[in-house]
């Protein structure tokens, strides 16, 4: 086995690990949200949980330090707050890029209440935020959002598959000074976005429009330190 197969045997190794315990968190959390034990219940488990804390920060990372799972270039994010198998917050979404839309698709659970039994509408503006990155970042330049606005058209249901698009619309006519000064494309890209329940994909349940943009040298350097922020 070569060096570079022994890495990614132990990159997918790790992934595995980090997934496992995304899940098993997840789980735990959306335990812990439905749940209605005893108060006695709910106070051994709250201790018998904080208990296994310190055996995860025994060796942990610090805000800029990049995870073991992301190495520079792999371009992934295995703790990402959407579509992180690692992150217990994520639900996690399941990302494809279909006919150059961005295709989502999910189901949340009772940690993600807003109204009783739907979804919170924040939440809802995270999912669209996020599938909006991908359709911007399909065209091979990730980006960040500059502005983001949603119409909240109908609930979203909890415990329902949900299916969230998003594509690209009509750029802003470009600011050739800036391009000039920065030496980047300053052009901000809009996209569009809507969820949906995947048994219904065209009764559209929130709607949002986002604004993009590519960061220039500059900005990655004062933003980022001057790391490939997107890698
Ligand atoms: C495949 C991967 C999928 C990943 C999906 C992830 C999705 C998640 C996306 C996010 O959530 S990103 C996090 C949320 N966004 C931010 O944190 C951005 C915060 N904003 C900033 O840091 C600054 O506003 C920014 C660096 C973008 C610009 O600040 P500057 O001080 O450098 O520029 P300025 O504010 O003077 O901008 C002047 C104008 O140029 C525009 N501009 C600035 N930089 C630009 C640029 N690089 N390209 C094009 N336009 C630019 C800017 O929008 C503005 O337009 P308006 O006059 O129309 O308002």
């Amino acid at each position: 086995m070569t060096q570079q197969e022994d890495q990614q045997e132990e990159l997918a190794e790790r992934r595995a690990a980090v997934a496992e315990l995304g899940a098993a968190v997840r789980a735990l959390t959306d335990a812990a949200v439905v749940s209605e034990v005893d108060d006695a219940t709910l106070r051994s488990v709250a201790a018998a949980v904080a208990e296994l804390v310190p055996s995860l920060t025994a060796a942990r990372r610090e805000r800029h330090e990049r995870p073991a799972t992301d190495p520079p270039g792999s371009g992934h994010r295995w703790y990402n707050p959407v579509i992180g198998a690692g992150n217990p917050m994520a639900p996690p979404v399941h990302v494809e890029l279909v006919d150059g839309r961005a295709v989502g698709t999910c189901v949340l659970g009772l940690a993600y209440e807003g109204p009783r039994g739907y979804v919170h509408g924040g939440i809802s503006a995270l999912l669209l935020d996020q599938i909006l990155g991908h359709a911007h970042g399909a065209s091979g330049r990730p980006g960040m959002t500059i502005s983001l606005s949603l119409r909240y058209r109908g609930p979203v249901p909890l415990n329902t598959p949900l299916r969230i698009t998003g594509w690209l619309g009509e750029s802003d006519p470009g600011r050739p000074s800036d391009a000039d000064d920065h030496g980047d494309d300053r052009q901000p890209s809009h996209a569009i976005g809507t969820i949906s329940t995947a048994d219904e994909p065209d009764s559209v349940l929130v709607e949002a429009r986002g604004k993009f943009i590519v960061p220039n040298r500059k900005q990655v350097q004062r933003i980022f330190g001057g790391e490939d922020f997107a890698r």
